[in-house]
């Protein structure tokens, strides 16, 4: 342990190839004794094993390697999971609990970011701000005179899938464009006013455009299929900020080339970076690299919150973000 933790301080693995890091050294090293997998000549096994009884804290990130049931195993004193990402599919996340290993993730500093892009997807498909981008760049304003008109967004019911933290906050941006809200989550929940649909089927024929806001899990993989589709029908529109696998891309796809949905505003994607090449003729489809979450200006609220997640779990306090297995 003394050889493990010259300095005494709480000490935190990561494993976290992510630039937030360096913010985070340079704000806590005087705070926490952090262990860095990238920088020991070891295989990361053998990292994880050399600090197996020592490491009660892991920090993670999407970007990171996976935290898979083994290797939790190779962590026996593990207590918590933090992850600088919104989303947990790296996280085998029934292995967590089985384990006593709480999680807390960062989804309150991502929220924000992540629901301006949904509207700014959801407003450029309905508006086709970037055809209209390329319509002028391309000359074709002089050459073919007209452009297609938009879809009004106002009184748009807008049908949101996960009424997380991020739902919430693009339910409360759409709110202020007079849209009316719907939603879809794992149980009602009291705290709000917007009718709640048990069944995303339901919600999706109820609704002119579906938002995808909830976590990848093995319940969610491909919950969005074409049957769901369908029943948003041909005037329909999809945005994605949550996870690719959430649709059936496929199915997502045949859709959007048949006509059977109107258009799709999409941040994630099946095999990222891989995006289907049919989607790139589409003119009512908006792609965007996986980048909803992350803004130049994230990075000082997420290592904050890390932080303050760290003193709250060395001093036995409530975690500030504590993600709950409900
Ligand atoms: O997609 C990004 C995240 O989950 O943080």
């Amino acid at each position: 342990m003394a050889q493990d933790n010259p300095t005494q301080l709480p000490q935190v693995l990561l494993l976290l190839p992510n630039p937030c890091f360096t913010v985070l050294e340079s704000k806590a090293s005087h705070k926490f004794h952090f262990l860095k997998a990238w920088d020991s000549p070891l295989p990361q096994a053998q990292f994880l094993q050399s600090h197996a009884l020592s490491t009660q804290v892991l920090l993670s990130s999407a970007l990171g390697p996976p935290i898979t049931a083994q290797l939790l195993q190779l962590l026996p004193s593990l207590k918590l999971l933090i992850t600088l990402s919104a989303g947990l599919d790296h996280v085998d996340f029934s292995a967590c609990p089985a384990r006593g290993v709480r999680i807390a993730n960062s989804s309150p500093i991502f929220a924000a970011d992540v629901a301006d892009m949904a509207v700014g997807l959801f407003l450029d498909v309905m508006r086709k701000i970037s055809a209209a981008n390329r319509f002028v760049r391309d000359g074709f304003w002089v050459s073919r005179g007209d452009f297609d008109l938009g879809t009004k967004i106002g009184g748009k019911r807008v049908g949101i899938v996960g009424l997380g933290h991020i739902g919430l906050q693009v339910a409360k941006r759409l709110e202020a464009f007079d849209c009316k809200i719907l939603y879809y989550s794992r149980k009602e929940k009291p705290y709000v006013s917007y009718p709640f649909y048990f069944d995303v089927c339901e919600l999706a024929a109820n609704s002119d455009v579906l938002v995808i806001c909830c976590a990848l899990t093995a319940q969610t993989h491909h919950m969005i299929n074409k049957k769901i589709l369908l029943a948003l029908g041909r005037e329909g529109v999809i945005v994605n900020v949550g996870r690719g696998a959430i649709i059936d891309e496929r199915e997502m796809v045949q859709c959007l080339v048949q006509g059977e949905i109107k258009g799709a505003g999409l941040d994630v994607f099946e095999n990222e970076p891989q995006v289907p090449k049919e989607l790139f003729g589409l003119g009512n489809v908006v792609l965007s690299p996986h980048k909803a979450a992350m803004t130049a200006d994230c990075f000082t609220d997420l290592t904050d919150l890390a932080m303050a997640n760290l003193e709250a779990f060395f001093s036995n306090k409530p975690l500030l973000s504590e993600v709950m297995n409900d």
